[in-house]
């Protein structure tokens, strides 16, 4: 297995232009290939989450072309006459593929089989089959009920009403919301459960806007999508920096002082992980606002008790800057950790005590206590890019730390460990 070790880092400063979100990018390239016509895409994020939709699409039969350094997509749509694919559609472990993927072929006739990595047929995805097969989807478990892999035989759906669970992943209702311009009628979407991660769900109707499509959003209890929109091609889209990736800098920042430009998401940015800049305001960092970047300077750090049910990506961050802050830090409301890239309650819990963090695991919240003596020790990452990078926060603070694997980051961002070389003094 392969190894990093990371020195102790003295200060970071600099500047850094994010990658393009993940979110962003996997919801734009699947509506560009629903349309007619060719759509521009600027700003692609180039990595394996979205090596996996691009796969798919072509399988499907949309021609794509990719240029400067796969950041530039130029989307061909084929309205959705998707080819039915002689292989499966291989989606990795990208839930921003898989399950949007699931709804819409369900929606568009023809034969697909949609498979992933191992921990895929570990997350569930029963929440949102039940509402498609409601819906009079074609659906069908190839292994387990209520997991991946699926078999999916298309065709054309009629909508109406329909519940589903929003209680562990909103990628299902995004999924629903996105496919729901193909059904011949109306739908309309009542959330059962309390609905989690709810600025995804803005995300995906802010991107359906800009392909022409107006979602009725009530209070998050329930969603029209009326009959008769289309999907049009907006010409060109760029894909704003991924908010989650910037967490890991702001973090940086707050932590080991110096200053860091973080060009690619501000006051303007659609995605609700940029709330982790506000909650670092909150536990002492200095940050100043732009529309599309911020600046991000050390602060005295103070442990911080927060809900991070709307940020559940960046919140692993806030677990491993609570090493740097005084007092506890509290992380609630993240059931839905132990259901992502590995059950990622029980691996931060496990690797922050290694490193000799005080921790308390509660069945939906963690509660970390910085360590009195830190231990030089490796950190499993658990083929969860996050917990790769949330840990070279440990050499941010001053203290050597060993990454285990180090290239699982490729699922969202491949460069991460150079673009931390090169803002780091040691
Ligand atoms: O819709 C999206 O783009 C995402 C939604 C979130 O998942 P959940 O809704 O399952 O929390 C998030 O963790 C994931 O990385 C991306
Ligand atoms: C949960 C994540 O990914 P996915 O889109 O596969 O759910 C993540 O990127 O942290």
């Amino acid at each position: 297995m392969e190894q990093l070790t990371l020195k102790p880092i003295t200060k970071v400063s600099g500047s850094v232009t994010l990658p393009g979100s993940k979110s962003l990018s996997n919801r734009i390239l699947l509506l560009a290939a629903l349309c007619e016509g060719t759509t521009k895409v600027t700003n692609l994020l180039d990595s394996d989450d979205i090596r996996h939709m691009l796969g798919a699409l072509s399988q499907l039969g949309v021609e794509v072309t990719l240029e400067d350094d796969n950041t530039v997509a130029l989307v061909k749509g084929n309205g959705g006459n998707f080819i039915s694919p002689v292989e499966p559609l291989f989606l990795g472990n990208a839930g921003t593929a898989y399950r949007p993927l699931t709804a819409v072929l369900a929606a568009i006739p023809g034969d697909y089989e949609l498979i992933g990595e191992p921990r895929m047929e570990e997350r569930p995805i029963g929440h949102l089959v039940d509402a498609m097969q409601t819906l009079g989807a074609d659906i069908q478990y190839l292994k387990n009920k209520d997991y991946p892999p699926l078999k999916i035989v298309g065709k054309q759906l009629t909508g109406g009403e329909v519940e589903i669970d929003g209680s562990i992943s909103s990628q299902f209702l995004t999924a629903l919301l996105m496919a729901a311009p193909l059904f011949s009628g109306d739908t309309k979407i009542r959330i059962k459960g309390e609905l989690v991660s709810k600025p995804y769900i803005d995300i995906t109707i802010g991107v359906m806007a800009h392909f022409g499509v107006h979602v009725e959003n009530h209070d998050y209890q329930y969603f029209v999508v009326k009959a008769g929109q289309q999907y049009r091609s907006p010409g060109t889209l760029m894909v704003e920096g991924d908010a989650s990736s910037a967490s890991y800098f702001i973090a940086a920042a707050a932590i080991a002082g110096g200053e860091i430009e973080i060009n690619g998401v501000g006051k303007q940015s659609v995605q609700g992980d940029i709330g982790f800049a506000k909650v670092m305001e909150q536990a002492g960092a200095h940050i100043e606002w732009y529309d599309e970047r911020i600046v991000v300077r050390k602060g005295q750090l103070n442990g911080v008790d927060i809900d991070a049910n709307a940020i559940p990506d960046a919140a692993m961050t806030l677990a491993t800057v609570a090493l740097f802050a005084s007092g506890k830090t509290a992380i609630r409301n993240i059931y839905n950790w132990r259901v992502k890239e590995t059950d990622r309650l029980a691996a931060m819990a496990t690797e922050l005590k290694k490193v000799g963090a005080h921790v308390v695991e509660g069945h939906d919240y963690i509660e970390v206590t910085p360590p009195v003596n830190f231990n030089f020790t490796d950190v499993d990452t658990y083929n969860d890019h996050r917990i790769a990078m949330c840990f070279s926060m440990v050499a941010v603070g001053g203290q050597s730390i060993t990454i285990n694997d180090p290239k699982c980051t490729a699922k969202t961002f491949p460069t991460y460990f150079s673009v931390l070389e090169s803002i780091s003094q040691y």
